[in-house]
């Protein structure tokens, strides 16, 4: 009986049909010699009736025991965060330790790639999971978590013909004869064999509507964030086309910025949307200034008055795009020659105002800009910091799932840092990229950040993010940065893989780190939690145990209750 119960009592929907599935032994990205690494259901039979019941206080059943033939390694076997989500949705209450704030009254939701088989294929890459939702909703100290695979129409259609049918990050399904390969060039043209499973984060708009995101434009997704059920696809009103943007856009109260990259001639539109609206507004345009192809922009940051547009040379590629097999780069290419540069655009003109060259940078993740003046309060420069992995783009491949599987005990993560750009806006030809701190201090890992959102934009001094107590594979601490005493503080507890760390500022709060730092963690021992951190000590206040490992998930967001009357 695969099907989960409840830590304590509470609503849960528990698996009225279930059966254990069959051990994996096809997995073809594993190491030769190692066994599985954990038993679990196959898609269709974690695709269980569920129905609504109160559980018994009782703890879910103890892991299955190692087969015989295993070669069992304590450390790593049991870590959840790479392992696929063993039931389609879960919901109930989870017991407390320590104290959650009164005032931390709404919901956290966390998207990320959780479920990375169909049958007895097993995926390559992190990237390629299909997107699982898992939910925190606090309310009066007490909390009520979830989790739920999104019903894409990539995720669907798997479920229905037990194989990949879409372009996932890295898997491409698999073409039956040549002709249906010549079909799939042109899909791919088209879009049509792109995926739209939105697993890399999740947003609330200025008007409520909650949307996944991932790097596809097809792959926008409404959800109900109470219920954490599909609601359909979220559709673009405009003619904009273009088939892929950043997964990042940036989103406040009163607009959504992105960035779609345009591969036939190479450069990038910013575009615009207004809260209940789905019609995204060109603002402006850059041209690339290097290389074949745009830069990768998973992400991009704004100032006050500007939005930056990032051109990295780690290059979209479109005979990687064509390949069936993957590259070491992927859908990607390193163009060094091509050299690497900020481009500055002014949100109120969409005029570039400034466009230098930089430093050769690999960022997925910016943290956050701000505006520098002169003394007579004119703008002379922007201030960009990233997550920055050293110029090395062999960190896409460190993500490959059996990479982060079968963890020896060397240290193996590449070196990263927060990397600060430093952009003049008076005309010189060059910027400069420095380390904001040194990154001893958060163990030379550095990813996967947040910031106090009231800051976006603007001076701040504080950064969230997951750094490195090494050896490690991954990052695992989470980590407190302070850019005015170039410091960090950081939590770790061994063997355990923390996910981003989201920060929820107090209502009403004055000091910029006066709120919880949220967190999900996969344990050693197999076991998930929620993590509550005070933002200021960085001391734990709470935690709270699922009754299930936690697969790694890639970003949240918040949703505030809605206030009665
Ligand atoms: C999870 C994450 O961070 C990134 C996901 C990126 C995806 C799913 C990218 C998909 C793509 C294709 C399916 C083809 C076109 C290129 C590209 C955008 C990389
Ligand atoms: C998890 C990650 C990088 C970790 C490296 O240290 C990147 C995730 C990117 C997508 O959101
Ligand atoms: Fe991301």
């Amino acid at each position: 009986m695969a099907s989960l119960s409840c830590g304590v009592p509470g609503k849960v929907f528990c698996s009225s049909k279930s059966r254990e599935g069959s051990i994996n032994d096809h997995m073809h990205d594993r190491p030769k010699g190692l066994l599985p690494f954990t038993r679990r259901p196959t898609l269709e039979s974690s695709t269980v009736t569920h129905v609504a019941v109160t559980c018994p206080a009782t703890l879910p059943p103890p892991p299955p025991p190692p087969l015989a033939t295993e070669i069992f390694q304590p450390d790593n076997n049991r870590l959840a965060a790479w392992k696929s989500i063993r039931q389609e949705r879960w919901e109930g209450e989870l017991a407390v330790q320590g104290q959650i704030p009164l005032w931390l009254s709404g919901t956290y939701l966390r998207n990320g790639p959780g479920m990375w088989h169909i049958e007895n294929y097993n995926f390559r890459h992190l990237f390629d999971g299909y997107a699982t939702l898992v939910g925190l909703h606090f309310e009066n100290g007490r909390l009520t978590a979830g989790h739920r695979q999104l019903e894409s129409e990539a995720y669907r259609a798997a479920k229905k013909s037990k194989k990949l049918c879409y372009r996932e990050f890295s898997e491409v399904p698999r073409a039956e004869n040549f002709l249906s390969y010549i079909g799939e060039l042109a899909s791919l043209f088209s879009g049509a064999s792109l995926t739209d499973n939105a697993n890399t984060g999740v947003v609330r708009l200025g008007d409520g509507r909650v949307v996944c995101l991932t790097e596809t434009v097809k792959g926008s997704i409404q959800i109900d964030p109470d219920t954490l059920e599909t609601v359909g696809k979220f559709a673009y009103a405009d003619s904009l086309g273009g088939l892929i943007h950043s997964a990042h856009p940036i989103v406040t109260q009163t607009e959504f910025l992105t960035l779609l990259p345009d591969l036939i001639k190479p450069g990038y539109r910013v575009v615009r949307m207004d809260p209940g609206s789905n019609e995204r507004k060109v603002i402006g345009r850059v041209d690339c200034r290097g290389g074949p192809a745009p830069g990768w922009v998973h992400s991009f940051p704004v100032s006050e008055h500007y939005i930056i547009v990032p051109e990295m040379p780690l290059r979209y590629c479109a005979q990687n795009l064509l390949r069936a097999e993957p590259t070491p780069l992927y859908k990607f290419e390193w163009h060094p020659e091509s050299k690497a540069f900020m481009h500055v655009v002014s949100r109120a003109t969409g005029n570039i105002v400034g466009s230098v060259e930089v430093p050769l940078f690999v960022t997925f993740h910016f943290i956050n800009a701000y505006e520098e003046r002169d003394e007579r309060g004119r703008v002379k420069a922007i201030i960009a910091d990233c997550c920055e992995h050293n110029a090395d783009p062999s960190i896409l491949d460190k993500l490959r799932l059996q990479n982060l599987r079968s963890f020896s005990g060397e240290d193996v993560l590449p070196d990263a840092r927060v990397g600060r750009f430093t952009i003049p806006l008076d005309g010189s030809p060059h910027g400069k990229l420095e380390a904001a701190l040194d990154p001893e201090e958060h163990g030379r890992g550095m990813d996967m950040c947040s910031i106090n959102p009231d800051y976006l934009g603007k001076k701040y001094r504080y950064a969230y993010a997951c750094g490195a107590r090494r050896p490690c594979n991954f990052p695992n601490t989470i980590t407190k940065i302070d850019f005015l005493t170039k410091t960090a503080k950081n939590w770790h507890e061994e063997g355990s893989v923390p996910s981003e760390p989201f920060f929820v500022p107090r209502p009403g709060a004055t000091e910029e780190d006066d709120g919880v730092v949220i967190s999900m963690v996969s344990a050693k021992n197999g076991e998930g939690f929620a993590l509550l951190l005070d933002g200021s000590s960085f001391e734990e206040i709470a935690r709270a145990k699922f009754p299930y490992g936690l697969p790694y998930g890639l970003h949240g967001c918040w949703v505030p209750k809605a206030r009665q009357n």
